[in-house]
């Protein structure tokens, strides 16, 4: 619930339908939780209607996954998927509810966490309607959304020394490239393909979590 923001940290895996269609799609996420996510983040991109039983089905199996690994469990988008399987967190972008109609929906009962792309003002705001994290990106290209819009690593410099909420670094990360934006102030990064495009998806997930032990306190 809000106020929980301590658990915003380490590695944020998301999930992706193309990634881990059905029938290994609980098995990948499963894998991820081994490696180490502290976080999982359910997106769905499919139909909220024609959608629904799977996104239920999915999300419910989601959510008690996280549970037995205590990590947190997150609903992209969605508010009323969010209601319906007692999810514990919900990411909100530019185009979905905005964060202050959830806070007044919710009440204090559930995290919320705002996409700000490369916008520190905007996180400022969020901040302001009620925001338990902030999420800034894409940093690099992202095979997952390559529409999405580039942004300085030097953002979360800026955020860091402004903006007293988590910090959620996400778009194209990879073992590689992560500890540029854990050193410049993320507390935790937004991962699809490193993790869920890995054969070895454990494995990806271990080597990401690693990241985060050479991190400055
Ligand atoms: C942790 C995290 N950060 C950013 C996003 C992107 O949210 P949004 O801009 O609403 O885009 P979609 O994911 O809905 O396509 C996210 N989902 N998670
Ligand atoms: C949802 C989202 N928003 C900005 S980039 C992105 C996708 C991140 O996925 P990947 O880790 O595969 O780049
Ligand atoms: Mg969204």
């Amino acid at each position: 619930m809000a106020g929980d923001n301590h658990l915003i940290s380490g590695l944020y895996a998301i999930t992706d339908a193309h990634l881990m269609p059905e029938p290994v799609f609980l098995a990948r996420a499963e894998a991820a939780l081994r490696g180490g996510a502290r976080i999982l983040q359910y997106r769905d991109k499919g139909d909220a209607v024609t959608d629904a039983r799977r996104r239920r089905m999915q999300a419910g199996a989601l959510r008690e996954l996280c549970a037995q690994y205590d990590a947190l469990f997150v609903v992209n988008d969605d508010p009323r998927l969010a209601q319906a399987v007692g999810a514990p967190a919900l990411h909100v972008g530019a185009e979905d509810a905005p964060p202050a109609a959830l806070r007044a929906q919710f009440g204090r009962a559930i995290l919320i966490g705002v996409s700000c792309y490369g916008s520190v003002p905007q996180a400022q705001e969020a901040a302001t309607r009620g925001a338990d994290y902030v999420a800034f990106g894409s940093f690099f290209a992202s095979p997952s959304k390559p529409q999405a819009p580039m942004v300085s690593v030097d953002v979360l410099t800026v955020a860091r020394a402004m903006i007293d909420l988590p910090i959620v670094a996400i778009g194209g990360i990879t073992e590689a490239n992560g500890s540029a934006l854990i050193a410049a102030g993320a507390d935790a990064l937004a991962v699809i393909s490193g993790v869920f495009a890995a054969e070895d998806v454990e494995g990806a997930a271990r080597r990401l979590t690693a990241l985060f032990s050479n991190r400055k306190e």
